[in-house]
């Protein structure tokens, strides 16, 4: 493929030895595309946990309707906010966007400190392996924070290891498992869209596909841009984990990272399954300019960034600066995609 054809492929990286260098390889994607490849080194996130995972959530996900909705969404029952099951177009990632709510299922799980949630079956009875899997998804978003913290030269090395140690207090970190389902073909775009655009709640958000179901687009300069599950199939047996940047990273940053908005859309018909590690750090955590001399250095460049950010959120775009918690900023999100 021609340079100028493979410019904006998002780049592979691997961060089993960190560094300088691979925190600036960070970094410069970061702050250009909003997204990027961590190679999967086989022992971070084993890929036999993604698998059963994924095997789990089809299970899941083929239970009766019933039995999903008595964990609904929000209920006591599946341990309140943000938390348990999402029935089909049952919320709006993108509500001026869209006529309908997006045609897909979800079930959420908060950390599982101090303990997980109330869980259905066949979850409950796997609740070992989700622990494990939410601790290896949250040890790798600890790894690109660390590499994100060199890069913009924090003086403390654990600024954001710290915001995000979860044994320290409540956070919105979600884990959530996706299930599209088969819809009949459509060729209309409206139909074909199955997660509205939107851009990522949280600081950084893992995500997990499978082979043969890409579907995900990013939205660039030059429009909607598809993401492979595996950009380079001939060099990595395992397909690596796609990481985006979140809205709080954003703020953090005086707009320099960027979280880049995105969608699901398909025009195939085909079910689809995903999930995705919603990083966030604690609820306390103010999201005001972190202290780095990068991030000085980077001025006001952000402002479109921040402003687009504000206004998400409904708030004064040009705001009052008053710096938000990370909690106001989630019941904010969460307010305008479920209205609650
Ligand atoms: O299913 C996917 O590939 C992406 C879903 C997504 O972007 C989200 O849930 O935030
Ligand atoms: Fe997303």
């Amino acid at each position: 493929m021609p340079d100028s054809e493979n410019q904006n492929a998002i780049p592979v990286i691997d961060v089993s030895r960190p560094s300088e260098a691979v925190a600036l390889q960070v970094l410069e994607a970061a702050s250009t595309q909003g997204f990027l490849f961590i190679k999967n080194d086989g022992a971070t996130i084993p890929p036999k946990d993604i698998d059963d995972m994924f095997k789990l959530s089809q299970e899941f996900f083929a239970t009766p309707r019933q039995h999903k909705a008595e964990f609904a969404i929000h209920s006591e029952k599946a341990g309140g906010i943000n938390r348990g099951w999402v029935s089909m177009q049952g919320e709006s990632l993108d509500p001026q966007g869209q006529k309908h709510g997006d045609p897909k299922q979800a079930f959420n799980i908060g950390p599982p400190q101090p303990e997980l949630q109330p869980l259905p079956q066949p979850l409950l009875s796997q609740k070992d392996l989700i622990s494990r899997f939410q601790t290896s998804c949250h040890n790798l978003c600890i790894s690109i924070l660390s590499l994100l913290g060199t890069a913009l030269q924090i003086t403390d090395p654990d600024y954001f290891a710290s915001r995000h140690d979860q044994s320290q207090g409540p956070s919105g970190t979600i884990f959530r498992m996706l299930y599209y389902p088969k819809t009949a073909p459509k060729g209309d775009r409206e139909d074909s869209i199955r997660a509205g655009a939107h851009s990522d709640y949280g600081s950084v958000t893992l995500l997990f596909r499978l082979p043969g179901q890409p579907g995900l687009e990013l939205l660039t300069e030059k429009g909607w841009v598809t993401v492979p599950v595996n950009p380079n199939p001939k060099d990595l047996i395992e397909p690596p984990i796609l990481v985006n940047i979140g809205d709080l990273l954003s703020f953090w940053t005086n707009g320099m990272l960027k979280s880049t908005v995105h969608r699901v859309t398909f025009s195939s018909g085909e079910e689809r399954y995903s999930m995705a590690y919603f990083c966030h750090p604690l609820n306390d955590a103010k999201l005001g300019a972190v202290p780095s001399e990068v991030i000085d250095k980077f001025g006001d460049q952000g402002v479109n960034e921040l402003r687009s950010q504000r206004k998400r959120l409904g708030l004064n775009e040009d705001g009052e600066n008053d710096v938000l918690t990370a909690k106001q900023h989630l019941d904010r999100r969460l307010k305008v995609t479920y209205g609650i």
